[in-house]
């Protein structure tokens, strides 16, 4: 059953498309091995010296030497701590793990049939991440699934708000131009549905294994459980 309210499906990574374990127990620990011998190695290249000095903003401190920035994304690795800077370092790192085959990107066996299938029928469809861009473009591009790109309109990070704000669901809506009911966000944290909620979004919670079900959201199991 299709629904044709829905005119566009944005979607989280992290536990909805994408097993958590595969982000903290694959992902994450590949930048906390590699991140400092990368920035040591390509500090002064222009696009790493941006975010370093963006590091250096959060800490308050312009003046920090590299191994305080490191030892500072380091601790925001371990934390999970989603600053914008942090991710678009890994998105740098990760690209060399994904090019060389250390990993691909995981996603859940019934993600690509259903994208597929929403894409067929008009649907547009988009990430919400707070990986950065192209962190999101190295999963969907490098995934066990094959290269996935060719089904996003497009791709939104922490540069448009954070997850749990409603301004950064607004500033999507704004971005789609489309009414707030014609978009639907998946999520599996009820924090993000409630800012989308809150901002207009149609939502629906995926309840992957190990994911506690909230009572103010629909739920589902599994994307070819959703009619889009
Ligand atoms: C884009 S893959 C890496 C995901 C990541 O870095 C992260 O922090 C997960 O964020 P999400 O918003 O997808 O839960
Ligand atoms: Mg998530």
């Amino acid at each position: 059953m299709s629904n044709p309210i829905v005119r566009a499906v944005v979607t989280d990574i992290e536990g909805t498309t994408t097993d958590i374990n595969f982000v903290h127990k694959v992902l994450f620990p590949y930048a906390q091995a590699k991140l400092p011998d990368f920035l040591r190695a390509n500090a002064e290249s222009p696009e790493v010296d941006e975010q370093i000095n963006a590091v250096r903003r959060e800490m308050g401190d312009a003046d920090a030497t590299l191994d305080a920035v490191i030892a500072q994304l380091l601790h925001w690795i371990e934390t999970d701590q989603k600053v914008t800077p942090l991710k678009a370092l890994q998105g740098m790192v990760w690209a060399d793990g994904y090019q060389r085959g250390d990993f691909k990107g995981h996603l859940y066996s019934d993600v690509a049939p259903a994208l597929r299938q929403w894409q067929q029928a008009g649907k547009a469809l988009y990430v919400y991440s707070s990986g950065s861009v192209q962190a999101q473009k190295l999963l969907f591009g490098y995934s066990d699934e094959g290269d996935l790109t060719p089904l996003f309109n497009g791709y939104f990070d922490t540069h448009i708000g954070h997850k749990r704000e409603a301004t950064a669901y607004q500033r999507i809506i704004e971005a789609l131009d489309l009414p707030p009911a014609a978009v639907l966000f998946l999520s599996d944290v009820v924090e993000e549905l409630d800012a989308a909620k809150q901002a207009g979004m149609q939502t629906l919670q995926l309840v992957r294994e190990g994911t506690q079900a909230g009572n103010t959201h629909a739920c589902v199991t599994r994307f070819d459980e959703i009619a889009v």
